[in-house]
């Protein structure tokens, strides 16, 4: 069992107050330091700032929480840019201009993205800055709207309505309201539902799935607001250049810039892209001023050699490394740690699902399994493969390696579509449904884990679990608390702020079962739990699998522990070479000379005569 984990930018807890504070004291001086010293060219470098750090913070929902590193996002700036100056153009705000350009870029953005989400990585960077290039060529060929290579002029109405103005101050004023707006959102966004959705997303998409998020539509809403904000800050900055042309708009170099902030401050952060703004501007800003037009692109050179020192001592941006000096030592329980905390627990365990000695009977068929056929290829994995899983029964599903356990679990939780045969669960309604994918199965109630383990490396233990409790609590705090008492009945209670990343496999193994039972299921599909643990765990994993059993969970269980399988399974399936070859009690099926032919061997076979 391998302890897989990925090594995405890191994912502050977004309650703790010092960043707040230090988000507050930053607006603040953005705004009072032009406003006190009274300078144009400081109020435009402080507009620049506003403006760059306002973009990179909504480029960021795309390219930071939802982890596709998009490098096109003038796309968006600039669509926003060319409505509102058409508009203008046939006299109309440019106030009422800002959101029609932001609904096209939001339809826009969704069109584009949704073909290139099945681009991984650098493909689809290349992809977005495709389309970019695409809307260049378009705007140059539309002339008569566009204005063409030759640009497009706004008409010079001064005052609020047309967002033009004399001085520079007014303009301050407008993309600082709009930079706050932008914050708002994107804090709204990472503690939101969609937040946690968003980054599960970009850390394991397979355990996104299984927790029932809906991992396309997750990311065409990220796509949405943050094209729609992009457009937004397009239009407010095409009436303060009161200028513009298709190579400006929709710039390769500007988009760059826009996701180089975030990357330098934080990717995935909501101070990180306002970080980078800051510390950035006014240096390539500098540079340009003090050396002018004898080192043109100067400023360019500076960001290059930014990034690239970025790149090699801060991986996870400046916010990481703030968060690194603050970061309290990882806490791992010792032996005695951990009984105490399992006897702590054992009183909330007990008032959310009391093991009952007086367990309730075995109920009615919760999921049928029909004639299962899969082949990759010419490999024929299982085999014309029935049975049936009970209300709060466990079936024990055990056999050598390679005979398709795990094909099996895909196919009973939508991740691998059976060639032949059907999987029909009993809804909550009472009625018998035959799901497809993995949204469907979760929303009857089938929770699964995966035999190599999925944290979502980046979040906190109790953000892991959260990604879970969100799909019964839509609100925060509900999801937040349903977690605490999932995590302190798995036992990760005194682990709830560590980075997952930082778990030993025992607790990887636990946070894994904590994050399906946090959704509440009805089926729970636990593939190899209990590999790779030592005794202690395997005895307490029994136990607590036991709980869940006696809460009235039906539990499917892919097992090689057989001190586990023995003592937890109501009845047994083995499959040997994709075929059922035994199924029933599993005092029986282990004296099955075919069972122990096949998986068990004879010494096991002589252990229990
Ligand atoms: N996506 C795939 N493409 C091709 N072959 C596959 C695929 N997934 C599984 N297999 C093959 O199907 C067979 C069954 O694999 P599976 O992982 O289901 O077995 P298993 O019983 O879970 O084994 P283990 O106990 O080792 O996990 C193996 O021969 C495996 O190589």
């Amino acid at each position: 069992m391998s302890n897989e984990t990925t090594s995405g930018p890191s994912v502050p807890a977004p309650s703790l107050p010092w960043p707040a504070i230090g988000v507050v004291l930053v607006l603040a001086s953005l705004l009072l330091i032009p406003l006190g010293i009274g300078n144009a060219f400081v109020t435009h470098i402080f507009v620049t700032i506003c403006l760059m750090a306002a973009l990179s913070s909504a480029w960021n929902l795309v390219g930071g929480f939802a982890g596709q590193l998009s490098l096109g996002h003038a796309t968006f700036y600039g669509i926003g840019a060319y409505t509102a100056v058409i508009l203008v153009n046939l006299g109309i705000t440019p106030w009422i201009g800002m959101f029609a350009g932001a609904g096209i870029a939001a339809i826009v953005g969704m069109a584009i993205s949704y073909p290139c989400f099945r681009l991984k990585g650098p493909f689809f960077s290349l992809a977005s800055i495709a389309f970019l290039e695409v809307f260049r060529v378009l705007t140059l060929h539309f002339s008569d709207f566009t204005g063409g290579a030759t640009g497009k002029m706004i008409p010079l109405k001064l005052g609020w309505t047309w967002m033009v103005f004399r001085e520079r101050w007014p303009s301050l004023l407008i993309i600082f309201g709009m930079l706050c707006a932008v914050l708002v959102v994107v804090w709204a966004v990472r503690r939101s539902r969609l937040g946690f959705y968003l980054i599960a997303t970009r850390e394991r998409e397979s355990a996104a799935k299984a927790a029932g998020v809906k991992t396309v539509q997750v990311r065409l809403v990220a796509v949405a607001i943050s094209s729609a904000l992009c457009a937004m800050l397009g239009t407010f900055h095409a009436m303060y250049l009161t200028f513009i042309e298709p190579s400006a708009m929709f710039s390769l170099t500007f988009s760059i810039q826009i996701a180089m902030f975030a990357l330098i401050g934080g990717l995935g952060t909501v101070s990180g892209p306002l970080l980078g703004a800051v510390l950035l501007v006014p240096l390539t800003e500098w540079a340009r001023a003090s050396f002018g037009a004898s080192a043109l692109g100067l400023h360019g050179f500076v960001y290059g050699v930014v990034l690239l020192l970025a790149v090699l001592f801060m991986p996870n941006g400046i916010i990481g490394l703030l968060q690194k000096f603050r970061r309290a030592p990882h806490h791992e329980l010792d032996e005695d740690e951990q009984t105490t905390q399992t006897d702590s627990i054992k009183a909330p365990a007990q008032a959310t699902t009391p093991p009952s000695p007086d367990r309730e009977g075995i109920g009615r068929d919760v999921m049928r399994v029909q004639n299962l056929n899969k082949r990759f290829g010419g490999l024929h994995v299982t085999k014309n493969v029935n049975f049936t899983l009970r209300e709060g029964e466990v079936l024990g599903l055990i056999g050598p390696n390679g005979a398709g356990k795990t094909t099996l679990f895909n196919m009973l939780s939508g991740f691998l579509t059976p060639n032949e045969g059907s999987v029909t669960v009993r809804g909550p309604d009472g009625g018998y449904h035959t799901p497809v994918n993995p949204a469907d199965f979760a929303a009857l109630g089938v929770g699964r884990t995966f035999q190599i383990v999925q944290p979502f490396a980046a979040m906190t233990v109790e953000e892991n679990i959260m990604v879970g409790a969100f799909y019964r609590h839509h609100d925060e705090h509900d999801a937040r608390e349903a977690a605490r008492q999932t995590a302190w009945r798995m036992g990760l209670g005194p682990l709830l702020q560590d980075e997952a990343r930082g778990l030993t496999i025992g607790g990887l193994k636990r946070l894994e079962v904590a994050r399906v039972m946090a959704m509440e299921p009805r089926i729970l599909l636990l593939d190899e739990v209990m590999a790779g643990i030592n005794q202690t765990d395997v005895r307490r994993a029994i136990d607590l699998m036991l709980s869940i059993r006696d809460s009235g969970v039906s539990i499917i269980a892919i097992e090689h522990v057989m001190q586990a399988v023995m003592s937890l399974s109501d009845r047994v399936l083995v499959l040997a070479a994709g075929e059922v070859i035994a199924e029933g009690d599993p005092h029986e099926v282990v004296r099955d000379p075919h069972v122990i032919e096949a998986y068990l061997g004879k010494e096991f076979a002589n252990a229990h005569r």
